[in-house]
């Protein structure tokens, strides 16, 4: 399995505020870039903090969905949610009937939860004992055929991929604000390393409406 991270940070590394809300950093050129990527994925993934947070939807735009379509794609990527403990709302976007979703539960996520997400039509697989376990859950996704995996976030998520050796790529729209906050999330949250740091060879440099786009690969 081939895995893209991408997000969008402020000039200071931050994904959104301490509210955690989300925030529009992207301008209309990377959103556009950010279709692009999604039509050329199998899945776009995100954790279950960005689902709180966002209620994301995770699709493609019209024109990219009939473009999948034409090539026999289904319209859409699937949609994967890392989300030990079955947290995902049974009302939330990302469970529609737009797309496929996968929710990657651990052991410890409560079976009425379960049965409350199988009821959305979403597809549950259980990887991990008390947090999801990233080797094994990819596993299960390549197995259905999902080679090309992008990651949107967030912090959590990226920081444990990273941790686990499981990127590939890297991008990052840094756009023009200054966040701040202690508390407000980063690219790479979780506990952070102390040494074993992720190498990166950067690939392209290039401006995106008022800011830039970085384009790393990790070396294994
Ligand atoms: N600017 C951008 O490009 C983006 C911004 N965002 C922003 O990021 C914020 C959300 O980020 P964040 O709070 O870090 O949440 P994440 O989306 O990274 O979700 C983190 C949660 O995922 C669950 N999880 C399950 N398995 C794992 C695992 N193995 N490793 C890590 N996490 C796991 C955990 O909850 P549990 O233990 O319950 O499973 C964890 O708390 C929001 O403010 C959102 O707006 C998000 C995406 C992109
Ligand atoms: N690339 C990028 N740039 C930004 O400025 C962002 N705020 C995000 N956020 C991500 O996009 C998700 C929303 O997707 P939908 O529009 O609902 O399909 C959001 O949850 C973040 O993962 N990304």
């Amino acid at each position: 399995m081939h895995v893209l991270v991408n997000a969008a940070t402020s000039a200071d590394g931050k994904l959104s505020s301490r509210r955690r809300e989300q925030i529009a950093i992207s301008g209309p050129a990377d959103f556009d870039r950010v279709d692009s990527l999604r039509a050329d994925s199998d899945a776009v993934m995100v954790g279950i903090g960005t689902v709180l947070a966002d209620d994301p939807h995770l699709t493609v735009n019209e024109s990219t969905s009939v473009a999948r379509e034409e090539r026999g794609d289904p319209s859409h990527p699937a949609r994967v949610v890392a989300d030990s403990r079955a947290r995902t709302p049974s009302d939330a976007r990302i469970v529609d009937d737009a797309a496929t979703t996968y929710l990657l539960v651990s052991e410890a996520a409560p079976t009425d939860r379960i049965k409350a997400l199988r009821e959305t039509g979403a597809e549950v697989i259980v990887a991990g004992e008390e947090r999801v376990a990233l080797p094994e859950a990819l596993s299960e996704l390549e197995s259905r055929e999902i080679e090309r995996l992008m990651v949107e976030g967030g912090g959590e998520l990226i920081f444990s991929l990273f941790e686990a050796g499981l990127v590939d790529k890297l991008s990052v729209f840094v756009g023009p604000l200054v966040i701040g906050g202690r508390e407000a999330p980063t690219l790479a949250d979780g506990e952070g390393f102390v040494d074993g740091f992720p190498d990166l060879s950067l690939e392209s440099v290039e401006r995106i409406d008022a800011g830039v786009l970085l384009r790393w690969r990790v070396r294994p």
